[in-house]
Order: C-alpha cells, then sequence, then structure tokens
C-alpha cells in the first residue's frame, strides 16, 4: 500500500515537473533576459525569494554573472537588473518602465475607493524639529534604545517637515498606529480579505485614516509643505479625488517619508559611534566647523557639506553599505533592449540596491568592505578609479528619483551632529554588538532585529550649543542626476 501511495506520488510529481517545464519552454521568449534558477520551474525562484529574500539577488549575481535575468515566479515574470551599464537606457524609458505604477497598486494597501484607485491607475505613461535637549538637560548619563529613540527623533523631525503645524503624527496615539500599521503593510499588499483577516493592522490603519481626513478637511495642507500642497493640488484638481481618498493618498505617502529615514538615521549613527577611528574623525571636523563665543558654540548645519567630507562620506557610505531597497518597476509596454533584449509588457523589473552598490566594476575590488573614507577620495591618474555613480541606488533613480534625498541628508547629518558634538555614546555591556536584521520587514534599510541598548553621556551639559541652519543654494551631488542637474561634488569622486 505504501509503496503504491510513493509511486502515485512520485508519478505526480513528475508530470507537475513535466508540466512546468514544457510552461517554461512554451512562455519563455529567447529575446527576454535569460530564466535562471529552473531546475525547479516557478516554483525555485519563489522558494529562493522567501528563504534568502535580499540575499538572493547577491548570490544570483555571483553565481550566474548575468548582467540582467529572468526569474520566472508563479504568475509572474521579474527581470532582475544587474549591471549598472543597463540603468540609463532603463530609466529613459520611464513611461514604460513604471514606477507610478507601484505607488498606484499601494492604493488598495492604504484603502483608496476604487475609482480612485482606477484613477490612480490611468494614464501611468504620461518650526519644529527634534531635540536631544531633554536627555542633556538632565546632565546625566541617560540609558535609551538607540533605535527605539532615533526612530522617535526622526518621525517627529520628519513628519513636522512634511505635514506642518497640523502634522496628524504629533498625536503620539496616531503615530502609534501608524507603526503597528506599518507592520502589517506586506499583509495587506499580499493577501485578499486582509482588512477581515487582520483586523489589528486594519483598526490602526483606519485611525491614521481618520486622522489623515481631519488634516485634508481642515485644509491642514495649505500651510504643510510644498510637497503635500503640490500632491492635493494634483489630486483634488487633476485626479479629481475626494477628501477620504487624498487623505488615504498621504498614509501611501508616510511610507516613502519614514519608511526609509529612520533605519537610515539608525545606520549612520550605528556606524559613526562603534567605531572610534570614524568618531574621532568625524568629530574633529565637526570641532573645527563649530566656533564658540561669550553665548557659546555654534554650528551652522548647512556648512556640514563643506566642511565636514568625512562625515558626508560615512553618511554616503552608509547608503551604499546598508542600502537594500530593491528598487521595483511594473514594465506596462514591451520594451527592446538596444542589446537585443526584450522586456515583456506585464513583468516586473528590479534594480536591487544591494547588486549594484557591491559591483566591483563600479567600486572598485573592496566594493564589500565598509570604507568611510570612500566618498572622500578623488580620482587619479595611476591608482585611484572614477566611481560609477548610476550604481548609488540609495535614492532610486530616473523619473521615480527620491524627492526627499536631500531633505533627508541634512535631516540625519544634523541628528549625527548633534549626537557627535554633545554625547558620549556608550553601549550597555561596553561592546557594540553587530546588528542582525533577519526579521526585518522589506524596507530599505535593514531594521535591526533587537535595539541596541546605549547610555547617553552628556559632554558638557553646561556648554551651550546653537544649531542653526542657514539654507543651501545647490544641492549634494549624491548620484548622477544631481550632478547633472550642476549640483555640488563636494567628495564624490568625478
Ligand atoms: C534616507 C532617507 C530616504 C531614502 C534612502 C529614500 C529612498 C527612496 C527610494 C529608494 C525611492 C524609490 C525610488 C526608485 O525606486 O527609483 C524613494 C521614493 C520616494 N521618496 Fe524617498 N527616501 C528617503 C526619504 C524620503 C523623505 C524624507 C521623503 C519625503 C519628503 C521621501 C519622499 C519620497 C517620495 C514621495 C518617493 C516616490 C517618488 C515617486 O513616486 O516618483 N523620501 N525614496
Amino acid at each position: 500500500m505504501a509503496s503504491t501511495l510513493a509511486i502515485v506520488a512520485g508519478a505526480i510529481v513528475a508530470l507537475l515537473y513535466v508540466f512546468l517545464r514544457l510552461l517554461l519552454y512554451c512562455t519563455q521568449d529567447a529575446r527576454e533576459p535569460p530564466a535562471i534558477e529552473t531546475g525547479w520551474p516557478f516554483i525555485g525562484p519563489l522558494v529562493g525569494m522567501l528563504r534568502e529574500k535580499s540575499r538572493l539577488h547577491f548570490r544570483l549575481r555571483k553565481q550566474y554573472r548575468l548582467p540582467i535575468y529572468t526569474l520566472r515566479m508563479p504568475f509572474q515574470r521579474i527581470y532582475v537588473v544587474n549591471s549598472p551599464s543597463l540603468i540609463p537606457e532603463l530609466e529613459k524609458q520611464w513611461r514604460a518602465v513604471s514606477f507610478a505604477a507601484i505607488a498606484a497598486d499601494a492604493g488598495h494597501v492604504v484603502g483608496m475607493s476604487k475609482e480612485a484607485q482606477e484613477i490612480m491607475h490611468r494614464d501611468l505613461m504620461s518650526e519644529h524639529s527634534f531635540s536631544l535637549e531633554p536627555i542633556r538637560s538632565k546632565g546625566r548619563p541617560v540609558k535609551v534604545g538607540l533605535y527605539g529613540m532615533l526612530r522617535k527623533l526622526m518621525e517627529i523631525s520628519g513628519t513636522e517637515a512634511i505635514w506642518g503645524p497640523q502634522n496628524p503624527y504629533r498625536d503620539s496615539a496616531i503615530s502609534d498606529a501608524w507603526r503597528t500599521f506599518e507592520n502589517g503593510f506586506l499583509f495587506f499588499s499580499m493577501f485578499p480579505f486582509a482588512t477581515a483577516l487582520f483586523p489589528k493592522f486594519y483598526q490602526a490603519r483606519e485611525l491614521v485614516a481618520a486622522a489623515m481626513m481631519g488634516f485634508v478637511r481642515n485644509r491642514g495642507f495649505e500651510t504643510a509643505s510644498g510637497l503635500v500642497r503640490k500632491r492635493y493640488e494634483h489630486h483634488s484638481k487633476l485626479f479629481g479625488l475626494g477628501t477620504e481618498d487624498i487623505a488615504r493618498g498621504e498614509i501611501g505617502n508616510t511610507f516613502a517619508v519614514l519608511g526609509n529615514i529612520a533605519p537610515c538615521a539608525w545606520w549612520v549613527i550605528f556606524h559613526l559611534v562603534s567605531d572610534a577611528r570614524v568618531l574621532s574623525e568625524v568629530r574633529e571636523e565637526l570641532l573645527a566647523a563649530a566656533h564658540e563665543d561669550e553665548s557659546g558654540c555654534h554650528l551652522d548645519i548647512a556648512s556640514l557639506r563643506e566642511r565636514c567630507p568625512v562625515l558626508l562620506s560615512t553618511f554616503q557610505e552608509t547608503l551604499r553599505y546598508r542600502a537594500v531597497n530593491p528598487g521595483p518597476r511594473v514594465i506596462l509596454d514591451d520594451v527592446a533592449l538596444s542589446n537585443g533584449i526584450l522586456l515583456k509588457k506585464g513583468s516586473m523589473l528590479m534594480i536591487p540596491a544591494r547588486v549594484h552598490h557591491t559591483d566591483t566594476t563600479a567600486w572598485g575590488e573592496d566594493a564589500g568592505k565598509f570604507d568611510h573614507l570612500r566618498f572622500t577620495r578623488k580620482p587619479t591618474a595611476t591608482g585611484q578609479k572614477k566611481y560609477n555613480r548610476v550604481a548609488f541606488r540609495a535614492f532610486g533613480g530616473g523619473d521615480a528619483l527620491c524627492p526627499g534625498r536631500h531633505l533627508a541628508s541634512n535631516e540625519i547629518m544634523a541628528l549625527a551632529a548633534l549626537i557627535v558634538l554633545q554625547f558620549v555614546v556608550v553601549p550597555v555591556g561596553g561592546k557594540w554588538p553587530e546588528p542582525t536584521f533577519e526579521k526585518s520587514p522589506p524596507t530599505g534599510f535593514p531594521i535591526p532585529d533587537k535595539d541596541i541598548q546605549a547610555e547617553l553621556h552628556p559632554r558638557d551639559p553646561n556648554k551651550k550649543w546653537n544649531f542653526t541652519f542657514s539654507g543651501a543654494e545647490e544641492a549634494i551631488g549624491f548620484i548622477s542626476e544631481d550632478a547633472m542637474a550642476g549640483a555640488r561634488r563636494p567628495v564624490i569622486a568625478s
């Protein structure tokens, strides 16, 4: 009996295998990027993705050494771009290789109405800030969870800057609800009937939605940032969306504003305070950039980019070393690349940051190493080569390039300056652990599995620090688009 069952099971598996092989053979066009991991067609890539997460692309690049390849998933094909040389051509075809389609797909996750979702999918081709004073003014060491503290600070400063005086996230019940919903984001995008299956996440989302509706009804956008004002105008006038849909759209934007900035700030501060050499070099620069008079010590945050190349380089290197955003796009129309490769309509495409940030042709043989001085090096005729800016993907690129990159960079570098100048940060237990992030949700930067407990020792509680921001006329040339727009390039070698 047992052997009959085994024979039947074996026959089913064999039939399934033959069926999947045939399906692959009949549906994979020879002009498409080569399909890989086809030992068990469709199932192999899915298992790999679930098991290895963002590490999968890293392994596949090493194993197959292809400029671009196809992962045939059940009901979906994903093209993954390995070679930075393909990126400019793809980004020129932004109508067909679309990020807008990804944003529009998120409409159902935040509960937009069917009509609003349909509109979003149409024509896709076409005075407060953070303060560390409460900790410093205690005049004694304060124990904190480093990630928790940084997240809170970035949440306050980021949402104030974006939503202004009527910022709904000022209410801690709303910011707590946001955090709960953020953890359930993936369930909402993957499962049908998610509102019934995950009531905790649903209730949290609705609480944030109600607060956002109040914000829109009270015309909070009029005193918010240009980004929110323009979005309101665009969504109400061009799309004709109502209050509720506009408000739910703002929940979607909270992902963009908060999703990256808090984990990114955490990694920057971690690299700064956990390495004595980095810390002392950055501190020295900051002290030189500050000046003291009878009223206290003064530092203009705008001067950091000019006067603190090591801090700026550490910031950029952290983004290069730690970013894991997948760079997703949807192929809205067949795309023929100049090398003869065909990308089929309806497929997904990915330009994974981690793959491009470890590309030795773009960054040199030591691409896998954290080097806080990397971006201070200038190319030389004999030794140092020019870095390929196209391969810097932490802020994405092309038409979907992150519009918040300068705000985020200024905020994170300001926070770094405040911490380094005012505190000695000591890990509880005496040694900085290497953070693990196995359980991290799929954000742009990994979130540590366990917060690191640290003590903040005020350096000189009696010293008065005045931090100002005199503004900046030029952008920092992080990425190729900024460089082409004529941004200053203080440290990236070019
Ligand atoms: C360190 C912090 C940040 C990082 C690393 C980051 C990174 C990114 C990335 C990778 C993308 C997708 C681009 C692509 O796939 O090509 C993106 C999009 C976006 N980001 Fe950021 N971001 C940050 C902070 C912010 C902030 C503070 C804001 C708000 C002002 C913001 C607003 C947006 C928006 C609205 C989009 C969507 C752009 C579009 O639809 O075309 N980001 N960001």
